[in-house]
């Protein structure tokens, strides 16, 4: 615990001329959305309705993984298999109908996002959410127009913890990996950005697999988003 309780500690960091910012558990409570949406799913199949927290620990890793974790509750590996495909349409209709509905700004959001704007930093939403649900959110929220690019978890072959998806905005933004802080949620936004050569700050608040987000190695844990850009500079 002291160990990683050391570990907390925010570097400010400089030189940082974009940030990438998850979605999922770091701009919005998308937990109420999840839980309606699956047990919906869990209806078609006739399994039993979750608690929010059990959904929660499985999102982060994007659709796919969400259903088969939730399947995996009630099936073995091959009845998950079987089911999936029906699952995941499922899930994917029922997930559309929802989408936004029920999520929540998290606090200094708004505040946080204009403060990295007005220091001059580019800004890229980077989720593990289907593109289509992640547009469709940041718009409904009133964030769409924050961010320069938007990529979501089927925008590429590969999606965090793979930094894939952050190389890409490194690219399109013309900066080098050094020069952006990605700042997420959970392990996965840590990993990537560690992987990509970018630097990283969590929030507290979010999902990050059901584990203590202090046991993840990063520049530091910010309170919120404002936090964030409090500790950045170009
Ligand atoms: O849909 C998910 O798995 C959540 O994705 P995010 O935390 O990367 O936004
Ligand atoms: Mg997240």
């Amino acid at each position: 615990m002291t160990v990683a309780a050391a570990s907390t500690k925010t570097v400010a960091l400089s030189g940082i001329a974009a940030a990438i910012i998850d979605l999922d558990g770091t701009m919005l409570d998308t937990a109420p959305d999840f839980h309606v949406a699956v047990n919906r799913t869990r209806a078609d199949l006739d399994l039993a309705p979750l608690d929010q927290q059990t959904i929660v620990d499985f999102v982060g890793k994007g659709s796919e993984n969400l259903i088969r974790r939730v399947l995996s509750l009630d099936y073995t590996p091959p009845e998950v298999e079987h089911h999936f495909a029906a699952a995941l349409d499922s899930y994917q209709r029922h997930y559309q109908a929802i989408n936004g509905t029920h999520a929540t700004l998290y606090p200094e959001v708004i505040d946080g996002l204009q403060a990295m704007r007005d220091k001059g930093l580019r800004l890229a939403c980077v989720t593990n959410k289907p593109i289509v649900f992640a547009l469709a959110l940041l718009e409904k929220a009133g964030l769409r127009q924050y961010f320069e690019l938007v990529y979501g978890g089927d925008s590429f072959p590969k999606k965090k913890p793979d930094p894939m998806p952050l190389l890409a905005v490194c690219s399109e933004f013309d900066l080098e990996p050094a020069q952006i802080v990605a700042i997420g949620d959970s392990s996965n936004d840590a990993q990537a950005a560690r992987a990509a050569g970018c630097r990283v700050f969590n929030v507290p608040y979010g999902y990050n697999h059901g584990e203590p987000i202090q046991d993840v190695e990063s520049d530091g844990i910010v309170a919120t988003l404002l936090v964030a850009a409090r500790h950045i500079s170009n």
